[in-house]
C-alpha cells in the first residue's frame, strides 16, 4: 500500500502525477483557520506532509501520529515548529538554493523602484499630470556607486552582494553573526556592525530569516540611525521590521523610502499606511514569484518528501540531526 500524505498547496500537474506514483495523497489548498479541523483528520493517518505557509505547530502535530517527513516549498520555515519536529525525529525540508537568484532580483528591483521612484511616476503619468517637461519633483536617487547595506549574507545576500558590485558597482556593508570570505574576497564586501551600516548605507537591505533573535531588529532606534536620504528593503521577513517605527520613519522623513516585499501581517490590510505612502514600493511577497522558480520549488519539495520518505536525504534537511538518530 502507498503511504498516505496531505498535500496544502496545489501542485503542477506532472508534480502532482509524480506524487500519485508514489503516495495515496489527500489534497488541500492551504491550511487555514476555516479548513483545520479537516487537515487535523487527514493527518491521522499521514506519513508526510506538503506545502508551504500554514503554521505546523505542536497541535497539528499532536494529530500526526505517523508522520515520518515533512516539505515546505520554501526556503524559510519560521511556521513551522522546528524544536517540536525535531523531538519527534520528523526531518523538516525546505528548497534553499531554487529561488536565490529570483529573490536576489526581486531585491534590486525594490532598490531601483524605490529610488528611482518608478512605481510613483508611472501612477503620476497615468493620471496625466506628464504635461510638460518634468522638474525636481519627479527627480529620484542614484543607486550605482552608492553604499549597499545587507543585513543577513546568506545565501540571498551573497547572490545581492554579486549585482550590486559587479552591476552597479557599490561598495559593500554587511552584517551577520559570522564572516563571509566569498562575499569579501569575490565582491569587497566589508562586515561591520550593524549601527556602522545603518549610518553608512544608502540602501539597507534587510534579508534575515524571522527568529526570536531578529524580531524587531529593525525598530525607531535603528531607524533614526540611517541616513535621511537612504532607503531601507525589507524581503526577509516581516517581523524583523517594528512596523509602526517605520511608518513614522516615512513620514517624518527620518528616511527616504522603503521598498518592502514582506510584511508584520500578510497580506497587508487594507488601511495600513504603507498602502498610501509615496516613498514605499509594496510587493505582495513575491520574492521567488516566477513561473520557472516556483515550479523549480514545487519540484524540489516533492523530491525532498519522496527521499526523506524513503529515507534517503542528501540536502536540504532543516534538522539533519534527525537523520543521524
Ligand atoms: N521575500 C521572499 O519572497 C523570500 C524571503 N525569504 C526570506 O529570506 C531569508 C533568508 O534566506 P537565505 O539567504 O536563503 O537564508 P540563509 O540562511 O542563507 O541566510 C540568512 C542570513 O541571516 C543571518 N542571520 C540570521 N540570524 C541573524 C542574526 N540574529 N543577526 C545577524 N544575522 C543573522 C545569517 O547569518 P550567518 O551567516 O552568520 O549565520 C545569514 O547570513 C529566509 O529565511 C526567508 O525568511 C526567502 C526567500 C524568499
Ligand atoms: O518567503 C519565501 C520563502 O521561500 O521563504
Amino acid at each position: 500500500m502507498k503511504p498516505s500524505i496531505v498535500v496544502y498547496k496545489k501542485q503542477p500537474a506532472d508534480l502532482q502525477q509524480r506524487l500519485e506514483q508514489h503516495f495515496a495523497i489527500t489534497q488541500f489548498d492551504d491550511i487555514t483557520e476555516e479548513n483545520r479541523a479537516q487537515v487535523l483528520d487527514a493527518l491521522q493517518n499521514a506519513e508526510g506532509l506538503l506545502g508551504s505557509g500554514g503554521r505546523v505547530d505542536k497541535d497539528l502535530l499532536d494529530h500526526a501520529p505517523r508522520l515520518r517527513a515533512v516539505s515546505t516549498s520554501s526556503v524559510g520555515y519560521d511556521n513551522f515548529d522546528v524544536a517540536e519536529l525535531t523531538r519527534r525525529e520528523i526531518p523538516l525540508m525546505h528548497t534553499p538554493t531554487a529561488l536565490t537568484d529570483t529573490v536576489a532580483d526581486t531585491v534590486m528591483a525594490l532598490v531601483l523602484a524605490t529610488a528611482r521612484r518608478v512605481v510613483n511616476l508611472a501612477e503620476r503619468v497615468k493620471a496625466g499630470e506628464w504635461t510638460q517637461n518634468v522638474g525636481p519633483d519627479w527627480f529620484g536617487i542614484d543607486v550605482h556607486h552608492k553604499t549597499m547595506g545587507i543585513v543577513g549574507m546568506g545565501r540571498i545576500g551573497l547572490a545581492l552582494a554579486q549585482r550590486a558590485h559587479f552591476g552597479f558597482d557599490m561598495p559593500i556593508l554587511y552584517n551577520a553573526r559570522s564572516q563571509h570570505t566569498e562575499a569579501e574576497e569575490r565582491f569587497g564586501a566589508r562586515k561591520c556592525e550593524l549601527d556602522e551600516l545603518l549610518e553608512k548605507s544608502d540602501f539597507v537591505c534587510v534579508l534575515l530569516p524571522m527568529t526570536k533573535e531578529t524580531f524587531h531588529l529593525i525598530g525607531k532606534e535603528q531607524l533614526a540611525k540611517m541616513k535621511s536620504s537612504a532607503v531601507l528593503v525589507s524581503a526577509g521577513r516581516g517581523p524583523v521590521i517594528d512596523e509602526p517605527a517605520l511608518i513614522e520613519a516615512l513620514k517624518d522623513g527620518t528616511i527616504y523610502g522603503a521598498g518592502m516585499d514582506v510584511f508584520e501581517k500578510e497580506p497587508l490590510p487594507k488601511g495600513s499606511p504603507l498602502l498610501s505612502l509615496p516613498n514605499v514600493v509594496a510587493l505582495p511577497h513575491v520574492g521567488s514569484a516566477t513561473h520557472q522558480t516556483r515550479y523549480d520549488m514545487a519540484a524540489c519539495a516533492v523530491d525532498n518528501l519522496i527521499a526523506a520518505l524513503n529515507g534517503d536525504v542528501k540536502q536540504f534537511c532543516v534538522n539533519p540531526e534527525v537523520l543521524r538518530k
